[in-house]
C-alpha cells in the first residue's frame, strides 16, 4: 500500500481531505512526494538541519525541510549549488523543499541594509561584501536552489509599528509579489508563494490578502507575525486574514512557532508552520515534551534517571536519562546537542501527526484540549 506521503503528482494539487470548524487536513501532492498538512516543516539552514542527519530528520515523519536563501546566497552561492546538481543533490534530501525569498533574513540578519522599488541591498554578515536582490533575483536564487516551493520576495515590519509604514512595506509587497509571480513563470511542478503582510492592521491585512488572491498562486503564507506581537494579537490577525484566502489553497504561517501556537492556528486554518524553535532551543538544551517543555539544564534533573519520555518512538527521548542529557548539555558535548535537537523534532512532528489524525476523525476541539491540559498538568 503506497502511504500517503509516497504519493506524488507531476504538478502541485492541494487536496482539501478533511475539515473539523476551521481546522483542515490536506495534502499537497509534489513530484518529489506529498506533504501531509497540517505540516510542521524542519528548518535546514546551509543545507543541513543543524545536529540531524537528513535520514533522522525523514524518519520522524517530516515531508518536507526549508532551505535558508540568504545564507546559501552569500555561502556558497546559488550558482556553485546549481553546479553541484542543486540542493537536494548538495544535502542528499530528496522530498521537497521550500526555500523563502531571504529578505525577512536581510532584514535581520545583515548589515548596511537598504530596502527601495527595487528590492534589497546589504553587507553579507560573513565577509562583509555587498549584495544587491531584487523580487527578480531572488526567484532566480531560488531556482537555482532548485527548490520547490518558492517565497515572493517581500518586506516584513517589525510590531509594533505605525500605519503608514506598514501601509507602504504592505504595497511593496504586492507590487513585488506580482513581480515575482512573472519570474518564476510557469513551472508545473513547482510553486511560487504569496506573502500576506499588513501588521496588526485589519483593513490592511484584508487589502494585502484579497490583492493576492487575485494574482491566483499555488499557495499563500502570512507574513509579518511572530515578529514580537503578543499571541493573542497574532490568532486575531489569523481570525481576520484565513477567511480571505481561496479555501483551495494551502495557508503558511511564516515562523511560528510553539507547540502552542501552532494548536491554536490550526484552529484557525493554517496549514503550513516553520520555526528555528525546536532546532535552535534544542542545542540550548530546552526540550519539548508530551507534558511540556522542559529545560535540561535546570539543577533538578542531575540525578533524575527517568527519561525525557518513556512513551515516545524516539530513541533520544526514550534511552537516555535527564541526568545524562543534564550532563551533557552542561559539559557542551554534542551529543547532547543533538539528543535534544531529535528529541524536539521528534515531539513537533508526533503533535502535527496527533493533529492531522484528531481532524480526520472530527475531534480537533477535543484533542486540542487534552493536549494543553497535559502542558499545564506539567511533568509530573
Ligand atoms: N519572507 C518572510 N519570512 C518571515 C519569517 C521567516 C520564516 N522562516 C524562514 C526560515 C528560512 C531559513 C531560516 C528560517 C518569519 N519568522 C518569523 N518569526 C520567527 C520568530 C522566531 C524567532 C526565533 C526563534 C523562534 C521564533 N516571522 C516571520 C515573518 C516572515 C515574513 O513576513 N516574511
Amino acid at each position: 500500500m503506497t502511504a500517503e506521503s509516497d504519493v506524488t503528482s507531476d504538478t502541485f494539487q492541494f487536496k482539501l481531505l478533511a475539515t473539523d470548524g476551521k481546522a483542515r487536513r490536506g495534502a499537497i501532492s509534489m513530484p518529489r512526494g506529498t506533504i501531509r498538512t497540517p505540516a510542521f516543516m524542519p528548518v535546514g539552514t546551509g543545507g543541513t538541519v543543524k545536529a540531524m542527519y537528513m535520514d533522522q530528520v525523514e524518519d520522524l515523519g517530516a515531508d518536507i525541510i526549508l532551505g535558508n536563501t540568504y545564507h546559501l546566497m552569500l555561502r556558497p552561492g546559488a550558482e556553485r549549488v546549481a553546479k553541484l546538481g542543486g540542493l537536494h543533490e548538495f544535502g542528499r534530501w530528496q522530498k521537497p523543499i521550500l526555500t523563502d525569498s531571504g529578505g525577512f533574513q536581510v532584514m535581520s540578519l545583515s548589515a548596511l541594509r537598504k530596502i527601495n522599488e527595487q528590492g534589497v541591498t546589504f553587507q553579507s554578515h560573513i565577509d562583509g561584501s555587498r549584495h544587491e536582490m531584487s523580487p527578480e533575483r531572488s526567484i532566480e536564487i531560488q531556482g537555482l536552489l532548485d527548490s520547490d516551493i518558492q517565497m515572493q520576495l517581500d518586506e516584513c515590519v517589525r510590531l509594533p509599528a505605525g500605519e503608514t509604514e506598514i501601509e507602504r512595506a504592505m504595497e511593496m509587497s504586492l507590487r513585488w509579489a506580482d513581480r515575482c509571480k512573472v519570474a518564476f513563470g510557469d513551472q508545473p511542478g513547482k510553486a511560487m508563494f504569496g506573502i500576506v503582510q499588513g501588521g496588526d492592521v485589519p483593513k490592511l491585512r484584508e487589502r494585502s490578502a484579497e490583492g493576492l488572491s487575485s494574482l491566483d498562486l499555488k499557495g499563500y503564507a502570512v507574513g509579518g507575525l511572530a515578529v514580537g506581537e503578543p499571541q493573542e494579537v497574532m490568532l486575531d490577525m489569523l481570525d481576520v486574514i484565513c477567511p480571505l484566502l481561496p479555501a483551495e489553497k494551502p495557508r503558511y504561517l511564516m515562523g511560528v512557532g510553539t507547540p502552542d501556537d501552532m494548536l491554536k492556528s490550526v484552529g484557525r486554518g493554517i496549514d503550513m508552520f516553520d520555526c528555528v524553535m525546536p532546532t535552535r532551543a534544542g542545542r540550548h538544551g530546552l526540550a519539548f515534551t508530551r507534558h511540556g517543555k522542559i529545560n535540561i539544564k535546570n539543577a533538578r534533573h542531575a540525578e533524575d534517571h527517568r527519561p525525557l519520555d518513556e512513551e515516545s518512538s524516539c530513541p533520544a527521548a526514550r534511552a537516555y536519562s535527564r541526568a545524562y542529557l543534564h550532563h551533557l548539555v552542561r559539559s557542551n558535548e554534542i551529543l547532547g546537542m543533538m539528543l535534544i535537537t531529535w528529541n524536539n523534532l521528534s515531539y513537533y512532528q508526533d503533535l502535527m501527526s496527533g493533529i492531522r489524525a484528531a481532524i480526520a476523525a472530527q475531534r480537533f476541539d477535543d484533542f486540542s484540549a487534552e493536549t494543553q491540559e497535559r502542558w499545564a498538568k506539567g511533568d509530573i
